[in-house]
């Protein structure tokens, strides 16, 4: 079980946002309460992924796993291949430790395995079907994003997918202002935080997660290589996209 998130609720000092023990141990809770349709993305996303896997030797990669929450949704998906290796990057063990026991059962089975990794130095990835990077690129430098997503371009097998979701920008100021409003109001009314939570962890999170344009994550993924891209999911400030490797 995952206890509240109550990381913003102190007073003091805001520090910088870290994926540290404090924010592992609570983060099942933050995530499904401030990420829109958290748990319905990922139930599409399952969908999605399993229409791209063969039966033999399927291979998933999540890079930025945290808890396991993605691969755990996979492995239930009741057109899940048997044949599968499904594996997790992070680069905070105190996630990784998260994940370890999430997916226990599917570790023991030798169908699912974590991996301490950071993004910017991906290295020795097995050939794959599928790549996940949900709200994770968004916390990686940004003159960095370009290597990350031609590395797995690279890893992918000719026909297969990357599943990227991340916080954007809107192009025109006004909407953007707006989006960010009614992000806002959506964490106090859906997710239960307070208009001091939200600033607080606001401002924990400036310089650390750098959201850019649709616009801009399209480029990023033409340039790695990618073909037939398209937002699978969108709300407001919040896009999934997918891109095939023709
Ligand atoms: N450079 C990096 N290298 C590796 N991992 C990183 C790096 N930077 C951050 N991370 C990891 O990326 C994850 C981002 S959370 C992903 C949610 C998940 N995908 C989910 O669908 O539940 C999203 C969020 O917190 O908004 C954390 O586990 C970090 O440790
Ligand atoms: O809460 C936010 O502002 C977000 O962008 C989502 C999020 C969720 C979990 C950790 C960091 C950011």
């Amino acid at each position: 079980m995952t206890d509240q998130d109550k990381i913003f609720q102190q007073t003091g000092r805001t520090e910088d946002f870290a994926f540290n023990e404090r924010v592992a141990h609570v983060f099942d809770d933050m995530v499904s309460r401030s990420v829109p349709f958290y748990n319905e993305i990922q139930c599409i996303q399952s969908d999605l992924i399993v229409d791209f896997l063969p039966e033999n030797s399927a291979v998933v990669c999540d890079f930025g796993c945290s808890t396991g929450t993605t691969l755990e949704h996979i492995a239930q998906h009741p057109r899940c291949p048997s044949d599968i290796a499904l594996i997790g990057y992070d680069n905070s063990e105190a996630m990784l430790d998260k994940a370890r026991i999430k997916l226990e059962n599917l570790i023991t089975a030798k169908k699912a395995s974590l991996r301490f990794a950071d993004l910017g130095r991906l290295q020795d990835l097995p050939e794959c079907n599928v790549a996940i990077l949900n709200w994770t690129l968004q916390f990686v430098r940004p003159i960095d994003r370009e290597q990350v997503l031609k590395t797995i371009f690279n890893a992918l097998k000719p026909g297969g997918i990357l599943l990227l979701s991340e916080k954007i920008l809107s192009s025109d100021p006004v909407l953007n202002r707006l989006y960010i409003e009614h992000y806002l109001q959506y964490k106090i009314e859906h997710g239960g935080y307070s208009d001091t939570e939200n600033q607080r962890k606001r401002e924990a999170l400036e310089n650390i997660l750098i959201p850019y344009r649709l616009d801009e994550n399209y480029a990023l993924l033409e340039r790695a290589g990618f073909g037939r891209i398209d937002t699978y999911f969108k709300w407001f400030n919040f896009a999934s996209m997918i891109a095939v490797k023709i």
